[in-house]
Order: structure tokens, then sequence, then C-alpha cells
């Protein structure tokens, strides 16, 4: 998803991050107060030494006045501000990246917070690679907020108005001259470029973005890549795109650059202009010379503080494209709302579809007016050809998609009445695409029930056919899968998801498509065994193979996305012209 745009962001994007930043607002505190006081010590101790130098050396110049010259005061002040810089400094790296280690798990909370309640349709929007470039490299970039943008903005400003008064205590006119020359120096050049560069900034962040979300795909379909002969190419797509984004990156650190020069020609200036006022009032002897070295000393300390303002300014120019990004997810409003509380109790676990319509957001009309009872403790088949819309009326029933239009109740209860808890404690589903999550074979059944035995497991893995496989793992169920479940076939995975959906106690159970992949001999034994567990409880099996199916209790066929036909397997099967007899003729064929 491309977000990238001419307009600049608003800076009230910020806003709600600023706020964020309240509660640390102590290590904060903290970490700015210390970041001035090496900052003062930095310019105190130039300053001083700027006047030591020369004082000394005039002092020099005549035996009375070296006598009398006090060099180890200044001397103890200079040794003075290098102790408390050191000290500034580490407590303002401490203080500062406590308070923004805190702000940042805050804000990754948040999005994640904010990312929960959407719809796994809703998420798809996104893609899994951009959503990660959103909730790593984005709320990094939200990171630098206050340690690269807030503190050093303000810092530089104290430190403006320091070397100001400083200069100032011995010359007005030169002081207010330096702040008011130091504060257009160190901003000018940043405002030019962060008006040239929103751009180039805006697309090098989509660029970034897209080129991690395409890196995460291929990697994902390295094998699929490769044995098609696709790898290079796709490299080169890869190699493509960051081309693009280099060179995006390249013009805006070509922008930076010239603010950067920019802003040191008009430091420079700076410097030369102090100088030469303060010779010039020597001159006309209403300035000790000692002085002059001390005001040009305190300017350049002061370039230490705005050097920093660049590299603020071109942060804040990725900060806001970040928080823009970001609250396109953590405004986005959630697709599926679940009331709070229960408006009414279930009555069984019976479900009702009416004249159910399902579209998605790029036309494709996926359910058009079903209509289906399942009384409950029945069992039903849901069965018909790939992409007649089985899986999508699992998933409205688990509210994954929002109808268009239509009705779906539970226990005589609409399901947008129930809340999300109730919801989740009445269904257990074993989905198409089976997910292991890096965790032992025990960890991943126990996910549909913490309360399950290991002797509870192993019989349903072995009911199901998985008793040999058991046994060749080396840890039994404290073995690992390999990262996306790899230590499993296809087949062998698919009953492992329907043995982690078995063992919830819902009343209600969703499988898509249980014996995918599994020899005849082997569907028969696990559709079984699914039946007996499934005693007292409602059973809707999605499928598009007719094997086992006459032990149903229903069969009810989609095809094209309407209800075609529904009755008994045996009245099903009496009707020649129906489509569970013609496939079941196909298969004896
Ligand atoms: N997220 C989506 N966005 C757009 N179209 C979708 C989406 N999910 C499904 N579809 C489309 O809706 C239709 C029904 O898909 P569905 O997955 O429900 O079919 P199915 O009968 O379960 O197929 P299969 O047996 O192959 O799993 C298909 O045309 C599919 O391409």
């Amino acid at each position: 998803m491309s977000d990238h745009t001419k307009q600049t962001p608003s800076a009230s994007l910020l806003w709600p991050y600023l706020k964020e930043m309240l509660p640390f607002s102590l290590w904060l505190s903290f970490g700015m107060l210390f970041s001035l006081v090496t900052l003062l010590s930095s310019i105190g101790m130039i300053a001083l030494s700027g006047w030591f130098l020369s004082a000394s050396a005039l002092a020099g110049l005549s035996a009375t006045s070296a006598a009398t010259f006090n060099y180890f005061l200044p001397s103890a002040g200079i040794r003075l501000f290098v102790l408390t810089r050191t000290a500034g400094r580490y407590g303002e790296r401490v203080a500062s990246h406590e308070g923004t280690l805190r702000l940042l798990s805050q804000l990754r909370r948040q999005v994640y917070d904010a990312i929960e309640p959407l719809s796994p349709t809703a998420l798809q929007r996104y893609g899994s690679g951009e959503l990660l470039s959103r909730l790593t490299a984005d709320i990094d970039a939200l990171d630098s907020l206050y340690l690269r943008v807030v503190a050093p903005s303000i810092v530089a400003l104290l430190a403006i108005i320091g070397c100001g008064i400083i200069i100032g205590v011995f010359s007005p006119g030169i002081g207010l001259f330096a702040a008011l020359a130091l504060l257009f120096s160190g901003t000018l050049g940043p405002w030019l470029a962060w008006r040239l560069s929103h751009y180039p900034t805006s697309q090098w962040q989509a660029l970034n973005s897209r080129l991690r979300a395409q890196l995460i795909e291929r990697l994902d379909a390295l094998p699929e890549l490769l044995l098609y002969g696709r790898w290079h190419a796709e490299t080169a797509t890869l190699t493509k795109a960051q081309r693009q984004r280099d060179a995006a990156e390249c013009h805006t650190a070509r922008v930076w650059g010239l603010s950067q020069w920019l802003s040191q020609t008009l430091l420079g200036l700076t410097l030369a202009i102090t100088l030469a006022l303060a010779a010039w009032l020597t001159s006309l002897g209403s300035l000790d010379s000692t002085l002059i070295a001390l005001m040009g000393l305190t300017v350049l300390a002061g370039f230490e503080a705005i050097s920093l303002l660049p590299q603020a300014w071109q942060t804040l120019g990725r900060v806001l494209h970040a928080a823009r990004r970001l609250e396109a997810v953590r405004t986005h409003v959630p697709s599926v709302v679940y009331p709070l509380n229960d408006h009414a109790q279930p009555r069984d676990a019976s479900l009702n579809i009416e004249n159910l319509h399902v579209g998605f957001t790029d036309g494709t009309q996926a359910l058009t007016d079903v209509s289906l009872t399942i009384n409950a403790g029945e069992h039903i088949a849901l069965l018909g050809p790939s992409g007649s819309g089985k899986t999508t009326l699992l998933n409205a029933l688990v509210r994954f998609v929002e109808p268009q239009r239509g009705s779906l109740s539970l226990g005589q209860v609409a399901l947008h009445d129930l809340s999300e808890q109730t919801l989740r404690e009445a269904f257990t589903v074993a989905p198409q695409d089976i997910h292991l999550f890096v965790a032992s074979y025990r960890e991943n059944l126990q996910l549909a029930n913490p309360e399950t035995s290991d002797d509870e497991m192993i019989e349903l893995l072995e009911a199901l056919g998985l008793g040999h496989w058991l046994a060749e793992q080396p840890a039994g169920l404290d073995s690992y899968p390999d990262e996306g479940g790899s230590s499993l076939s296809g087949g062998q995975l698919r009953r492992f998801g329907v043995a982690r959906a078995l063992l919830s106690s819902a009343p209600i159970v969703l499988l898509d498509e249980p014996t995918e992949g599994l020899d005849e001999t082997t569907a028969l034994q696990v559709l079984d065994e699914i039946r007996q567990r499934c005693q007292g409880r409602t059973l809707l099996l999605v499928t598009h193979r007719p094997i086992g199916l006459v032990r149903l209790d229903r069969i009810a066929v989609l095809n094209n996305g309407r209800l075609q036909e529904m009755g008994t397997p045996q009245a099903l099967l009496a009707k020649p012209d129906s489509y569970f007899s013609a496939l079941n003729r196909r298969i004896a064929l």
C-alpha cells in the first residue's frame, strides 16, 4: 500500500505522540536538563579558555601584571566545566534513553491494540510485510521525536539565548546580534531543506516500506521461485526497487547536505562579524581586548548546539510521515465491532443464516442470498467446488468478514449482539491454513484448551492417524516444529489442526477441508473420529470431496456463492441430477 504524497503532513499529527510523552516527562525533563548542563559546560569551558588564553598572554607582557594574575581560579573553573560536561553527557544518555525506551514500548502496545480488533480481512489491506514495517520502522522513527527533534531544538534555543547573554554581559549590542545571527543561521538552511525534501522523504519511506514487504514476500516464496527459475528475475525486481529507494534517499541527502553547507557558511559569517564588531569596539576603547577571544569562542560553542538543528528538522520530516502512516492503522475503523457485553444469551448451539450476502472490496461477490439453518447438535457438510464461497461462510460465522446484507444468529441471538468472548467460546475452528507457533507441539495443542492433559492429546493424535508421526518426534510432545510447521506433511498438518480444534470444548465445531490431502482410508478414519468427538456438538464441515459424507446428518451444496441444494445424504443420492450424486459417480469412475 503506497501512501506517499506531495502534501506536507500536518504537525498536528504529532499531538497524540507528544501527549504520550507526558507520563515519562520526568525522565525526559531530566534528560533535557542534563543535556543543557552539558552544553552550558561546553560553552563555559570554551569561553573561559578563550578569555584565559588571551588574558594570561596579555598579563605576561609586564612583570607586575604577570605576578598578580590569578592563574589558578580560571584553570579550576575550566576543570570544573570539563567534569560537569562529562557527568552531564552521561546523565543525559541514561535519563533520555530510559524515558524513550519506556515511551517506545507504550507506542508499540498502542499500535498492537489498534490492530487487534481489525478482522483478518481488514488487515489483508496492508499485507504482512507492510504491517511489520509500520510496527517496527515507523514506530522507531517516532521514537526519534524526543531524542532527535524535541530535545535538540529546545537545547539549541536555550544555547542561543545563553550565548547571547554571555556576550551581552560585556556588550549588549554584540550579544543581541550574535543571538539573532545564530538563530537565523541555524534555522534558514534546515527550513529550506524541510520545504524541499517533503516529497522525497515521503517517497523514500513508501519505497523503503515496499522494499521490505517485497523482500519478505519473496523470501517466503523462495522454494517456488527457485523451482520455477524465477529467483533471478525477482532479484532483479528487488534490486530495481532498492535503486529507486536509494535514489530517493540520495535526493534527500543532497538537499540536507546543501542545507548544512548554508548553515555552516552563515555560522562562519556570524563568527567573523562578531569578531569584527568586538575588535571595532576594542579599538574605540569601549571593550577590553581580552574579551574578543571570549566572544568568538562563545559563538563557536553555540555552533555545537545549532549544528544539531539540520538533523532535527530532517528527522522531523521522517517522524511526520511515520506518524501519518501509523495514524492510518491506529484510526482504522475496526470493520468488526463487538458489544462489550452480550445483549442476550444464546439458547443453544444452533446456527441460523438468513439471506446472507458477502462481498469484498475488489467487487468479488462471494455469497449471494444464502439461507441455512443448522440445528443444535446437527452434523452438516458444506460441499461445493473451489471458489464457491464455503470458507467465506465460515469466516462470516466467526465474524472475520462482515456481511453486506442478511443476518447470522447463534442460539437465536444475532451474532452482532454477542461479545467477542462469547463468540470465541462458542466456536472452535480448524482453518485451511494451519499455523504452528514456534513452541512445543504440546503448547500448540493447548492453544485451544490449556487444561488438556498429555494423555488426551496423545490419544487424539493416535486416533487421527498421527501416532507414528508422534513416536518419531525426538522429544514427543515437547518437540518443536520447524518454523512454519514444515516438519509435518500437508496432510499431517491438517490433522494436527483438526486435533487442536477438537480438543476445545466449544459447542460448535467448524472444520475447513479437514480431509484434504488424505488417502480415502485415512480420510474415513479421520471423519469417524471427528463425528465421534462431535457427538452432542454442532458440526459444520467444509469440503469439496464427497468421501464419508453419507454418515453426516445433512449436506448443503454451495455453487458460485449460492445455496444450490440441501438435504440428507440419502435424499440427495436419490436424485440422480443432484450435485452430490454426480460427484459420487465421478469419484466412483
Ligand atoms: N479476501 C478476499 N478478497 C477478495 N475476494 C475473496 C477474498 N476471499 C475470498 N475471495 C473470493 O471469494 C470467492 C469465494 O472464496 P472462498 O474462499 O470462500 O471459496 P471456497 O469455496 O472456500 O474455495 P476453496 O475450496 O478453494 O477454499 C472466490 O471467488 C474468492 O476468490
